[in-house]
């Protein structure tokens, strides 16, 4: 594997030694809707670790297997072989207690205000409704959703609801939080602030995040670290970068600078030959 570019700074053995999510020779197959019996194997003896506390993105073609890896690191999906750990234990069964899940569409429910849809994990979880609830509030200003709390999903905008969403995924604290293009649907000011927004609260108790996106600008100026994946079939890590871009970082501000440039021209040459592999497989 193609290892880049200069540390990010001491780490702990103790972070290594049970990072957050570890996957090993992992291989997911399905089944093929080409004919009866056959089968595609979407990612292929994948071994990857995230540390404690580390901001990792996950790059790649289209359609070749981000989704599916972040379903395997949630516990949504079993690996067709090899195993997943979180924190040193084996996720063999269920779901991913340790992480929070936030996808490409809201999971706001419709029918419930702002409030009630953060409340809603904690009552799932047996806190009391009023506990729940001021919880919720507090989180609702923490994301800058101050006041808006009992607005439905329909009253609030794109940008909006993607603050509520992140304030459902960490109002239940979790240790690791698990990003599926959380921002592709945004325009690209209210993007840039919900990445600013992220890393704010990430810098406030430093979970580990896996985040998968299609953007390399997003992944770099986001991130500890940016893994690409190889074209599909059978996807695997192809590189690593560790990402020695100064924090707190603003991320309009960080894009400008020499070594952002750098760091993009290094990974755009290792991800460009994939998407362009991909793209001529997917032709013909
Ligand atoms: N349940 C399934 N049954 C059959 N094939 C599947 C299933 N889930 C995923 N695949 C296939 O596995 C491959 C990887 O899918 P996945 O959604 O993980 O890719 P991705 O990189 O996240 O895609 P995108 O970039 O479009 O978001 C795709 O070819 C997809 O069609």
């Amino acid at each position: 594997m193609n290892m880049a570019v200069a540390s990010i700074g001491e780490r702990s053995a103790a972070q290594d030694v049970h990072p957050a999510l570890c996957f090993e020779h992992v291989t997911c197959t399905f089944a093929s809707n080409e004919g009866a019996g056959k089968t595609y194997t979407a990612v292929h003896d994948v071994s990857l670790t995230v540390r404690e506390g580390e901001f990792v993105s996950v790059v790649g073609p289209t359609g070749c297997g981000k989704s599916t890896l972040l379903n395997v690191a949630a516990g949504l999906m079993r690996p067709s072989s090899g195993a997943l750990s979180v924190f040193g234990r084996p996720l063999s069964q269920g779901l991913n207690r340790d992480a929070s899940y936030l996808f490409q569409v809201d999971a706001l429910m419709p029918w419930k205000s702002a409030e009630d849809n953060v409340a809603a994990g904690l009552i799932f979880h047996g806190k009391p409704k009023a506990e729940a609830l001021a919880i919720a509030r507090e989180w609702l200003v923490r994301v800058g959703l101050d006041g808006h709390g009992k607005k439905y999903p329909h009253q609030l905008s794109g940008g909006m609801r993607k603050r509520a969403g992140l304030a459902q995924a960490l109002v239940l604290n979790p240790r690791i939080l698990l990003m599926d293009e959380p921002f592709s649907a945004l325009d690209i000011q209210t993007r840039h602030l919900m990445e600013d927004e992220l890393l704010r609260l990430w810098s406030e108790d430093r979970k580990s995040v896996v985040f998968v996106t299609h953007d390399l600008e997003e992944a770099i100026s986001l991130s500890d670290r940016v893994i690409v994946l190889s074209a599909g079939p059978a996807t695997r890590p192809i590189a690593e970068f560790e990402i020695d871009l100064e924090r707190p970082r603003e991320v309009a501000e960080i894009r400008m600078t020499q070594r952002f440039l750098q760091l993009h021209s290094a990974i755009w040459d290792v991800l460009r030959g994939e998407v362009l592999k991909s793209y001529a497989r997917n032709r013909s």
